[in-house]
């Protein structure tokens, strides 16, 4: 392998932060992919002309490739698989793939796709949405009446088997994690079913709790709580798809609860996403730089830093010189 586990670069180079890509859906959005579908992002790998059709006769692929070439040029050495809503449940029932050995070679063929598009020196995230993006409960964190009943195992584990045994992975990204009992049940995986480096992402509101209403104090003691069962391959907790200009203050809660965690953060636009209409609406503009939002970041510990949806290879380039500028020397 040509470059090391992420987990030990970032305990051997203490100083190091590694600068993630953009919204990888929003942005095949941007250039022209129609993603709202029930597999979302994943939309132009279902289709079989992706796989046979060449470069310049399958507009998708073209458009995929140059989405992340554009990311790398910014300065990305950490890319994501375009497979949020790839559950092998929002596949299996909504698209013509529908047994688990299909599932697998559809997988399989996207992670070697994203390698091949991003090469052998980058750090590649076999990205996992939460069970609830295949209801679009991300953003409330609303799992139902039960939602400690939930069998988030079965629903997580066909993807997570194939991430798992795949080499071209270094990292499995658990996205938008908006429910304590998801969060709960992910962090009792041992290393059995999570062999892997991974990391958290949550869904948090403005007002820095998570979706669910649960504090970040809440979160802090039951990770604290696990104490030394905790699976050694958990390298980063963090928040993604959070508003830009809270996010800042929400890391920073965080990093005040669990100071001793590296932390990652990629926030999305500060646009909202409407469940319904599948659009995303401006809320106010952004009022602070991406510049005055790394530096926070950093100050709080954290060690990977990208954008999350409506970002784009420019907010990636912007993000990018800020870390330069403001990784500890
Ligand atoms: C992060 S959200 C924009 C992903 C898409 C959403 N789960 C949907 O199904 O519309
Ligand atoms: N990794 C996903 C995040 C969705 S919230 C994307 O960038 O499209
Ligand atoms: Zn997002």
């Amino acid at each position: 392998m040509a470059r090391p586990s992420v987990k030990e670069y970032l305990a051997n180079n203490p100083k190091e932060v590694l600068v993630l890509d953009g919204g990888q859906g929003t942005e095949l959005e941007n250039r022209g992919i129609k993603v709202a579908n029930p597999v979302w992002s994943t939309i132009p790998f279902i289709s079989d002309s992706f796989w046979t059709a060449n470069d310049s006769s399958s507009n998708d692929r073209q458009i995929v490739k140059e989405m992340y070439q554009d990311f790398l040029k910014a300065g990305a050495r950490v890319l994501m698989t375009v497979t949020y809503q790839a559950s092998f449940k929002s596949v299996s029932e909504n698209t013509s793939i529908t047994t688990l050995e299909e599932y697998d070679a559809l997988l399989s063929r996207i992670v070697s796709f994203s390698r091949s598009c991003i090469g052998d020196d980058k750090w590649l995230v076999g990205c996992i949405g939460p069970w609830g993006a295949h209801n679009c409960s991300e953003f409330t964190g609303d799992y139902g009446n039960e939602p400690e009943k939930i069998d988030y195992l079965q629903y997580f584990k066909p993807q997570l088997d194939n991430f798992n045994s795949n080499d071209d992975l270094d990292l499995i990204g658990f996205e938008t994690i908006p429910n304590i009992h998801e969060l709960r049940a992910i962090l009792s995986w041992d290393t059995t079913i999570l062999p892997k480096p991974f990391y958290i992402g949550l869904s948090v509101h403005e007002h820095g709790v998570l979706r669910d209403g649960t504090t970040m104090h809440q979160v802090a003691e039951l990770i604290k709580s696990l104490g030394d069962k905790i699976n050694p391959n958990f390298v980063l907790l963090g928040i993604n798809c959070v508003s830009y200009n809270h996010s800042p203050e929400i890391l920073r809660s965080l990093h005040e609860e669990i100071p001793e965690l590296p932390l990652i953060a990629y926030p999305n636009s500060g646009e909202v996403y409407d469940t319904v209409k599948k659009v995303w609406n401006p809320k106010g503009d952004h009022t602070l730089t991406w510049d005055q939002v790394v530096k926070s970041y950093i100050d709080s510990g954290a060690r990977i830093i990208g954008g999350c949806c409506r970002t784009s290879p420019k907010d990636i380039a912007a993000i990018n010189a800020a870390v330069q500028k403001y990784r500890p020397n």
